[in-house]
């Protein structure tokens, strides 16, 4: 081991996701193989038996990299000292719930776990918000951490960039490898928007590549955009290890870089650009170098891609209106 650990906090620590993300933590994947980790697992009273559970499976794992789990049921101190900081945990959709009983629910959560973060969390904490309405309940958190730059506050889109890059393999028949610059942009939801348009697959235009329209906007976009509920109808549960792993992938590529020549999708605080109201938080094209991230600027976008931004970005809007209505943010 070369370095003191880092706190990892994780919420919603002992439900299907935190189930296939937290080994992956232990064992080096989130920060490499030379960052030794501490973690920190919020879950609810009633859960905290299973999360203890999970704890002895992974004292059981001998992780080399792993010096200690803790369990807490109290956001405060849950989020004491967290270097990052997975907010995993939600209150999913339940019959008969009304779009707004979903964000005042999760106001519920996400309002306290940002004040956790602001009171206790580390100077140079990072947040990845995966818990759904995941852009909205980053809002929320971030909202109620005014000391904690703005910028920390991420949300997860990086599932729905890793399956557009599988959806386009497999069209072309080419390794995900040699696909570069792909990009969701708006919200995590039906209305995201994967675009191919400024994609390349092995240094060539992705669009230009496909050469087919009508796959595009009646098949690509669709299958990408409602992934989720796929998975659900055949699986009987949402997605978990592929979550997991777009946890993974958005904290490692957040701390250590993209490659040269390619970016990432992060749904990130919008300062403006490609006018997005500023504050949203909105997915974007971005680059990230020595633990700080960049969207991508200059991109040039058509109408088909405009207004299908608008449209994912309208509702971002309308979700902001209702938890500020709320008295949330
Ligand atoms: N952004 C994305 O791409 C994706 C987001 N998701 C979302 O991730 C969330 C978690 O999914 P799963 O692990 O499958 O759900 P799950 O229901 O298996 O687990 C959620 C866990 O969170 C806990 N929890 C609830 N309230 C909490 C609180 N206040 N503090 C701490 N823990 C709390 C529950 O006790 C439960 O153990 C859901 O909201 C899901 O919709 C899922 C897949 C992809
Ligand atoms: O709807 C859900 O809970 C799962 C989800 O976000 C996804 O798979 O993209």
């Amino acid at each position: 081991m070369t370095q003191a650990p880092v706190t990892v906090t994780v919420t919603g620590a002992a439900g299907q996701i935190g189930y296939a993300l937290l080994f992956r933590i232990a064992s080096g994947q989130l920060l490499g193989p030379d960052t030794p980790v501490r973690l920190r697992l919020l879950e609810i009273p009633q859960a905290v038996k299973a999360a203890e559970g999970t704890a002895m499976e992974l004292e059981d794992g001998a992780f080399p990299l792993l010096a200690g789990t803790d369990i807490f049921d109290d956001p405060k101190r849950a989020f004491e000292g967290a270097n990052v900081a997975l907010l995993v945990g939600a209150r999913p959709r339940t019959k008969g719930m009304e779009r707004g009983d979903l964000l005042e629910a999760n106001g519920g959560i996400f309002k306290p776990q940002g004040e956790a973060i602001n009171a206790g969390a580390a100077d140079d904490v990072k947040v990845l918000v995966v818990g759904n309405p995941a852009n909205t309940n980053a809002l929320i958190a971030q909202s109620n951490a005014p000391d904690v730059p703005a910028e920390r506050f991420t949300a997860m889109t990086r599932l729905d960039h890793n399956r557009a890059i599988a959806q386009l393999s497999k069209k072309l028949g080419v390794p995900v490898g040699e696909i570069r610059k792909m990009t969701i942009w708006g919200n995590h939801s039906a209305t995201q928007y994967p675009d191919l348009f400024h994609a390349e697959v092995g240094g060539r235009n992705a669009a230009e590549a496909v050469n087919d329209e009508k796959w595009l906007a009646d098949e690509f976009i669709p299958t990408v955009a409602k992934r989720g509920a796929a998975i659900i109808e055949a699986r009987g549960a949402s997605s978990a290890a592929s979550a997991a792993s777009a946890a993974i992938d958005h904290i490692h590529t957040w701390v250590n870089g993209t490659p040269e020549g390619d970016w990432t999708s992060m749904a990130v605080p919008s300062d403006g650009s490609y006018g997005v109201p500023e504050g949203l938080i909105s997915s974007f094209p971005v680059t990230t170098k020595n633990g700080k991230y960049e969207i991508v600027q200059g991109l040039e976008l058509d109408e088909f891609s405009r207004t299908r931004i608008d449209a994912s970005v309208a509702e971002l809007a309308e979700e902001r209106e209702a938890v500020a209505k709320l008295g949330l943010i």
